[in-house]
């Protein structure tokens, strides 16, 4: 069996990851939502239809493989030690690890599967959990708290030509989401084997933050990751030296944004829609404080050194040099108003399902038109409640496999 390596980000996709939102996105409100990283309090039956729609036209379109998250954690906690394991690690955030054995004799798999993700309060488990003893807690406190934020699935992990990263989350809200996906990664039958695992190297409590939506695959030897609000530089040595020793890739490139909440992660700033050409919010591209490249310095015996080059050239150039014949295409079409405001709904952020075809919000109308007019195919989905996260089509999907070119 082969390990699961992507070497591009515009070849056709073959299968992806993605979570439908659910009861969790219920749990936000408007004294929470910043804590828990939205905008908004979307409203959840909307973004369902949102989502199914984005789902179903990635599927008619391309014929990929479509994992939805919830069926693969179902399956993988049927493992009752894996079923520990998570529930352990849920209601930890509260200190009521104690509480596993009863959750585990008395919830049964589904419920497990959603009181992880969609979380618990106190006056749900004692409905469904008799004779359990929270007397001492409020009633609409948390055990184990929601993950509304798990349908951004790009940020969880991410499979590039070396093999695949685990992402550590920068808040801790979102750690949880991660330590999922690793779980199912590691263990379902569809995957299990299949890891060639790049970062964390070792098993360390908390490795450096590093998050997937901060990975851009530039070639099959070179990447950039964004050293951004939500990624250290320390992880991007660590993978940069994985990588390089391993011999997979060569250049590792480390994209210093500013550590702003509009510039979260490197794929609000650009993505690739084909071997020649990108899409970018032309203030973020500006906005890069300085960009370095990791590469090899010298090899003895076991012995791997790498050596960081800070670079005087500006990101649109850098990308020039290691894309040749790169055009790059402007969010707003051209118009800074309007690349502010699509900006906003993640307007660089499209998916690209095959080269030259991605899939767009409708509502950011200028930036699909500049990609008609170049010859780039824009599927459109809907998404006035999808938006209030503040990530957009690229964000929700976790390629798993990509036809090579
Ligand atoms: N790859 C991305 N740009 N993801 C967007 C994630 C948005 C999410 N609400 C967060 O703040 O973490």
């Amino acid at each position: 069996m082969t390990d699961l390596r992507i070497k591009s980000e515009y070849g056709t996709l073959k299968s992806v990851l993605m979570h439908r939102p659910g009861r969790e996105i219920d749990r936000l409100t408007p004294y929470n939502k910043h804590l828990l990283l939205f905008e908004d309090v979307p409203y959840l039956e909307d973004m369902q239809r949102e989502h199914d729609y984005f789902r179903s036209l990635l599927t008619q379109a391309t014929g990929a493989k479509v994992y939805l998250l919830h069926e693969l954690l179902m399956e993988v906690l049927l493992d009752r030690n894996l079923q520990r394991l998570l529930l352990t690690e849920g209601l930890k955030k509260y200190r009521l690890g104690h509480l596993v054995d009863e959750f585990m004799e008395k919830l049964s798999t589904s419920e497990c599967a959603t009181a992880l993700i969609a979380g618990i309060k106190v006056h749900e488990a004692k409905r469904k959990m008799k004779g359990l003893h929270l007397e001492e807690l409020l009633d609409f406190a948390y055990l184990i708290p929601p993950i509304p934020n798990l349908y951004f699935q790009r940020d969880t992990a991410s499979i590039c030509p070396g093999g695949m990263l685990f992402s550590s989350m920068r808040n801790e809200e979102r750690q949880r989401e991660a330590d999922l996906v690793r779980v199912v990664f590691e263990n379902h039958p569809h995957f299990k084997g299949q890891i060639h695992r790049v970062y964390p190297r070792d098993n360390q409590s908390s490795p450096p933050c590093i998050e997937g939506g901060d990975l851009i695959i530039l070639s099959e030897k070179a990447i950039a990751v964004g050293d951004s609000e939500r990624t250290d530089e320390r992880a991007i040595y660590h993978l940069a030296k994985q990588l390089i020793s391993e011999g997979t890739i060569e250049r590792v490139y480390k994209v210093q944004l500013p550590k702003k909440r509009n510039f979260m992660h490197l794929d609000t700033v650009f993505t690739i829609l084909d071997e020649n050409l990108i899409l970018t919010y032309p203030d973020a591209l500006e906005a890069v404080v300085q960009t370095s490249v990791y590469t090899l310095k010298s090899r003895d015996n076991d012995q791997v050194h790498i050596k960081k080059t800070i670079l005087q050239e500006s990101l649109a150039d850098i990308l020039q040099l290691e894309i040749p014949h790169l055009q790059i295409i402007h969010t707003g079409n051209g118009n800074p108003d309007y690349a502010l405001r699509e900006q906003w709904f993640d307007g660089a952020n499209v998916l690209t399902i095959a080269p030259r075809r991605v899939i767009s919000y409708s509502r950011n109308k200028h930036t699909n038109r500049a990609l008609r007019d170049v010859g780039v195919e824009v599927l459109e989905i809907p998404s006035s409640e999808l938006s209030r996260g503040l990530g957009g089509p690229r964000c929700m999907t976790m390629p798993i496999s990509r036809a090579d070119f």
